[in-house]
């Protein structure tokens, strides 16, 4: 992609389809007049009086506990420098979705237009009192350094100032890593630090605490080497200033152990690397460009360790794998500060993490075969599931044994279990799919690439590394709209009403004829059908031009289905086709079938859908817990259809029964595991949490489903195609830019599996 697309995807990103990225949703209900008396007057006065009585008690009745200010006056944002509190709040919305996202952490963006350290500080004292913890951010120094010390002195909840110990934390722990791996001393490295703001100075410190000796450290400014005998300098930059008789980063690099970039874009130039001592270890941690190029530093040196800020290069060593951690074993203990010890226990818990075997799914996520400690995998990933059991236990309990925490943890386990709890399954479980694709991308053919959002989505999954696209369609409307977007690759267009295919169909005709000369087709309607798309796209895959299809978007659904079941057929053993949604839904991923093909299915049809159901809820890495739906319970009802149902649960029961499924059920009982426990302790599915419900019907399949996703504006994944020969999947119509791209990893995963099959039927 262009720098020019990039900008633009970026802009795009935060203003559609509403401006920003956050916003502020009730947790209680509202519905009817008693919700409101109790949520507003005069129910509310209640909880008002017991704060009066107690402010303690606001922890108990209001969302302060969880509820953190990020708080800026945008005089040091990110790298760009003072560009002032409104230019800010992108990074603060930013800082706000990270904190909800990996610790469940609601935020408050402040921008405050003072460049005053008083006016400031009175500010965030005068706001206190709405918040749980208060995160500074990007204030420069020296201001920073006054600014926080003074909320931390006169403020009794966590203050934090991100840049300076949110850095420091990470940079730790990634540099006692570093140091093992380059087999390295941290009391005899010489290390030089480029900057002396707050983010540099406050690493500095911390690398002391750890062993880190100062008269081995070089500290540099805008100005150059901070030296004794330099004029004007603030205690803190004083505090790191050398004997060394050195002016320039040339100068410092000579020899050294450690570079840390928290300064400026393109400052370290190639042969100052080379400069440095053996096995060095480079940080460059501004952002968004860092001190040099991630790719130009390990051309560079071979044996370099190299980390950068960012997220596109191995080692983001950042300070978004420190403040929703930090913060929330914080907060979960009602800590009045964030003190030394506390910020210790998280460094050494993140050093340690990153030598544990990294999760199967981690290295999904991240496109990776196999992380394992190395000069490549110095910090943990940020999306690592385990960062949020590791880290605020080991923060909380520094807190405790340190004499800060107001309301200690008893039960670490169930801590433990809430902690997990809070990580929402959804992104995980898009990010899972996304990265198996790209593990073995495949050729998809996008039978409507003349339509805006489907090339729109080919583009993205070829950015992305998903899929192979093969754009179909006419051709001129494609050339347009690819100019029109931006997506300038080099890949193969195919029109199959043009002349330059007319040898390409004129041999997919044929071979249509011949399968089906004694079914009423000439050899002239199967020229004519081959002009038609989705017979011809189909044909691509049939004859192996194509690995999977991705069409649907402009057609009713049977429409397309149809063409799709007469050329591409059943997958050996499969006696009918049916489709899966994956809803993500309050309680995770849910599993609905069939919701688009067939209208009344039998007994025995029900327990083919169930199976195809359950190999598609492993395919998304779960173990599907399923529940045969009806209005029924467990023969409450002697319906024909309650009765079918049962039908197919009694064969599943005896043919698999391995397999977790229940039922005949109604979808409260399905859904409710306690209720399901209380009233029919004998089921299967007793105490589970069920993840996929099997409907008697397409009717409350396909209402079911639509229901949730208006209503709840839940999110999905599919119709997810199964029962195919091929990988054929068929878009809802109209269905968004997300959800194609999606719809193209699910077919690439889909040929994947299908030729692994294949391999293995070969190989017996
Ligand atoms: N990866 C991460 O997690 C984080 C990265 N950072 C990055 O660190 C950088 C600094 O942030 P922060 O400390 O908050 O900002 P500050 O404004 O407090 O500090 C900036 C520092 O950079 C120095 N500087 C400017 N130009 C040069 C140069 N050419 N050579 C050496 N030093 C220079 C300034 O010098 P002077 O004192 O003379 O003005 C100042 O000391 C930013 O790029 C930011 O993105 C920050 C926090 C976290
Ligand atoms: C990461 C961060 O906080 C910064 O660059 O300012
Ligand atoms: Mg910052």
């Amino acid at each position: 992609m262009s720098k020019q697309s990039k900008r633009r995807e970026a802009l795009i990103y935060h203003a559609k389809p509403k401006p920003g990225k956050i916003e502020v949703i009730p947790t209680k209900k509202y519905t009817t007049q008693r919700d409101l008396s109790l949520a507003y007057s005069p129910g509310v006065a209640e909880p008002c009086l017991e704060i009066e009585k107690n402010k303690d008690n606001a922890y108990k009745y209001t969302a302060k506990g969880n509820l953190v200010a990020v708080i800026s006056n945008g005089t040091a944002v990110l790298g760009l420098g003072n560009i002032g509190p409104e230019a800010s709040k992108p990074v603060m919305e930013g800082k706000g979705l990270l904190f909800k996202i990996f610790a469940d952490i609601d935020v408050f963006d402040i921008e405050v237009d003072t460049e005053n350290i008083e006016e400031f500080i009175q500010t965030v004292k005068h706001i206190a009192p709405t918040f749980g913890g208060i995160n500074l951010e990007d204030i420069k120094a020296p201001e920073a350094f006054e600014i926080e010390k003074r909320l931390k002195e006169e403020l009794d909840i966590p203050v934090m100032h991100d840049d300076q110990h949110g850095t420091a934390i990470i940079s730790a722990a990634a540099l006692i890593n570093a140091l093992e791996i380059a087999e390295k001393k941290i009391d005899e490295v010489q290390i030089v630090i480029s900057g002396a703001g707050a983010a540099a100075i406050s690493c500095s410190r911390l690398y002391q605490s750890c062993g880190a000796k100062r008269e081995n450290m070089v500290m540099l400014d805008s100005k150059g080497v901070i030296r004794k005998d330099r004029d004007n300098l603030t205690s803190q930059k004083a505090e790191f200033a050398t004997d060394r008789k050195i002016d320039t980063l040339e100068e410092a690099m000579k020899g050294a152990d450690v570079f840390i970039g928290l300064s400026m874009a393109d400052i370290v130039k190639p042969h100052m690397l080379k400069m440095m001592a053996s096995n060095p270890i480079v940080f460059a941690m501004a952002n968004p460009n860092p001190e040099i190029e991630y790719q130009l530093a390990i051309d560079t040196r071979d044996d370099i360790i190299m980390a950068t800020g960012r997220s596109d290069h191995p080692n983001q060593v950042n300070n978004v794998l420190g403040f929703p951690f930090i913060f929330r074993g914080a907060l979960d203990v009602r800590a009045t500060k964030i003190n030394e010890a506390m910020k210790m226990a998280a460094v050494k818990a993140l050093a340690d993490l990153t030598k544990e075997p990294v999760p199967e799914q981690v290295n999904i996520a991240y496109g990776e075969t196999r992380l394992t400690f190395g000069k490549d995998y110095i910090i943990p990933k940020p999306f690592d599931p385990r960062l949020i059991a590791t880290v605020p236990p080991a923060v909380a309990k520094a807190a405790m044994e340190s004499g800060v925490s107001k309301e200690p943890i008893e039960d670490w386990n169930k801590y433990e279990e809430e902690l997990l709890q809070r990580l929402g399954a959804d992104n995980k479980i898009v990010r899972l799919l996304h990265n198996r694709a790209k593990l073995n991308s495949k050729r998809v053919v996008f039978a409507e690439a003349d339509q805006l959002d489907v090339l729109k989505a080919a583009q993205i999954a070829y950015d992305e590394g998903i899929a192979i696209p093969i754009l179909l369609g006419r051709k001129e409307t494609i050339l347009e709209l690819m100019e029109e977007i931006e997506f300038d690759a080099d890949v193969e267009i195919i029109d199959p009403k043009s002349d330059e295919e007319l040898e390409r169909k004129n041999k997919y005709a044929e071979v249509y004829w011949k399968n089906r000369k004694r079914k009423g087709v000439t050899l002239y309607s199967s020229e004519k059908i081959m002009r038609e798309r989705n017979y011809f796209a189909a044909m691509m895959v049939n004859e192996g031009d194509a690995d999977a299809l991705v069409t649907g978007f402009s057609r009713s659904y049977p429409t397309v289905v149809k063409p799709m079941l007469e050329l591409i057929g059943l997958a050996p053993g499969a006696t009918r086709i049916a489709t899966t949604n994956v809803m993500m839904t309050k309680r995770g991923p849910m599993f609905l079938s069939d919701t688009s093909i067939n209208i009344n299915p039998s007994a025995n049809d029900l327990t083919r859908i169930a199976q195809m159901t359950a190999k598609v809820v492993r395919m998304f890495g779960m173990t599907p817990v399923m529940a045969m739906t009806s209005f029924s319970n467990f023969g409450s009802s002697k319906s024909q259809t309650a009765t079918k149902v049962r039908e197919a649960v009694e064969y599943l029961h005896k043919r698999h029964p391995s397999l977790l499924v229940d039922g005949e059920l109604q979808t409260d009982f399905a859904l409710n595991s306690e209720m399901l426990q209380d009233i029919f302790p004998f089921s299967k599915l007793a105490g589970k949490k069920v993840n996929t419900l099997i409907f008697p019907n397409l009717e409350s399949a396909n209402i079911t489903y639509k229901l949730l996703k208006e209503l709840n504006k839940a999110d999905s994944i599919g119709p997810i195609m199964m029962g195919m020969r091929k990988p054929v999947h068929i878009l809802q119509l109209d269905a968004s830019v997300d959800e194609i791209v999606n719809m193209t990893a699910i077919a690439v995963i889909d040929a994947q599996q299908k030729e692994k099959i294949e391999n293995e039927r070969l190989k017996h």
